[in-house]
This record gives C-alpha cells, structure tokens and sequence, in this order.
C-alpha cells in the first residue's frame, strides 16, 4: 500500500470494511458513495452540497491519479490548471458529476448547464498545506455559470459571504472529502467564497478546530466561448 492509501487508511478505516461491495457492483464501478444525498445551502441560491459524492475507495483512486500526475513534487507548487482536454480521471469526474445530478429529482444544477457539451474543460487541481487557504472572490466571468468543487483530504471550512454591500449573513460550509459542492446563479455570481486557514481564520466546525492537513481540491468550470 502506499503512503496515501495508508494515509487514508488510518483516517477513514479500510474501504473495505464492513462494506460488501460486491453487493453493490454498480454503485462502486461508478464510484457512488454510501448514499448521494444533496443539501441544499439554506439562504443561499443555487449551492448545493453532497457530502457523500464520493466513496472512501474512490477517493483513493483519485488522489492517486492526480499525485501520479507529478504537479505537487516541488513544495513551492500547488496549483495545476488545465484547459481543454481533460486527464481521463478529470473526464470521468465529470461525468460522475452529471450522472449523480441526473439521478436526483431536485434542481441541483440547471439543465441547461448540466447538459451543455462539455459539462466542464477547464479543470484546477489546488493542493494547500495547513495553513493554505485562498481569499475571498468570484470565480471570474470568463467561466460560464456551473462549478464543482471536489474536496479531498483534510476537511475545511468554506465561508460565502455577499459580493456586494447588502444585508446577508456569512455562511460557513463543510467541506469534508469527498464532497461536492455545485455553484450556480445568486451562488456563483452574488456571493464569494473563501478559505481561510490561517491561524487567525475560522477552521472550527460544530464548536471543534478543524486537525488541519493536505487539502486537496479539484475545481472544474466552463470556459466562456470567445
Ligand atoms: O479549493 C477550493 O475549494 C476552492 C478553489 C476556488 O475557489 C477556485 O479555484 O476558484
Ligand atoms: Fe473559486
């Protein structure tokens, strides 16, 4: 095994425990977690949360995929970004995404960007040490409405707070790995998101300070046409 499997391993416990995926060969080969349930963000349009978007398993084959890229050998890189074709793993991501979003009878993400072609092809894979975090921001507009963020590793937590000078509260979102947050309209365009993991941040969830580690993201988006 190596180390990223151990290390998933020791935090999550063997994949293979207690769990009869052959049971459930349909759901592991697509990669569908325990259960692919959404919240919706209360007062905040148009974000979404799917804690459970991928399983324990999956997100090992992930991390592994993206670290057998060989963007994060060198410390003072931790960003990698990508256009157009996408590495097959990215792809497959996506098209997971659609599936699960297919699958559900909510709105999650709206049909005319669930089905454009493609759903995304531009991909940013960031990789943050504790500590790492980015500042509060839009996405800029030249990404067409439609995020997803994939969380891996360490969780944290994600603030939304109003772009503009108006009456709305901050709102704290868990990102836990293995999630999947979904942007769209008023949450994608009205509101910014951060993460601020500094030590005078706000990595506390339910009362508790977050154990801060890796945090590994993938955030895939569609280039605006020119
Ligand atoms: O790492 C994340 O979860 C967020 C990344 C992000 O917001 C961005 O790249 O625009
Ligand atoms: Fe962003």
């Amino acid at each position: 095994m190596d180390d990223e499997a151990e290390h998933l391993k020791a935090a999550f416990g063997d994949s293979s425990d207690g769990e009869d995926f052959a049971d459930r060969p349909e759901k592991e080969t697509l990669g569908i977690g325990d259960s692919t349930v959404w919240e919706r963000v209360e007062s905040i349009n148009g974000l979404w949360l799917c804690r459970s978007f991928l399983s324990i398993h999956h997100q090992s084959e992930l991390l592994s995929a993206i670290l057998k890229e060989g963007w994060f050998v060198e410390e003072s890189i931790n960003q990698a970004m990508r256009f157009g074709d996408l590495p097959s793993w990215a792809t497959k991501l996506s098209d997971l995404i659609q599936e699960t979003v297919e699958s559900v009878d909510l709105s999650v993400l709206p049909a005319d960007l669930l089905w454009r072609e493609p759903l995304f092809d531009q991909l940013i894979v960031n990789s943050y040490q504790p500590g790492e975090g980015i500042c509060a921001h839009v996405d800029l507009l030249r990404f067409e409405d439609g995020i997803a963020i994939v969380s891996l590793e360490s969780p944290c937590v994600m603030r939304f707070s109003p772009a503009e000078a108006v009456e709305a509260e901050d709102v704290d979102v868990l990102l836990s790995p293995g999630s999947l947050i979904l942007m769209s309209g008023e949450a994608r365009y009205q509101w910014k998101h951060e993460i601020n993991r500094k030590e005078n941040g706000f990595q506390v969830w339910e009362g508790e300070e977050i154990d801060q580690k890796r945090r590994i993201s993938i955030t895939l988006r569609k280039l605006c046409q020119a």
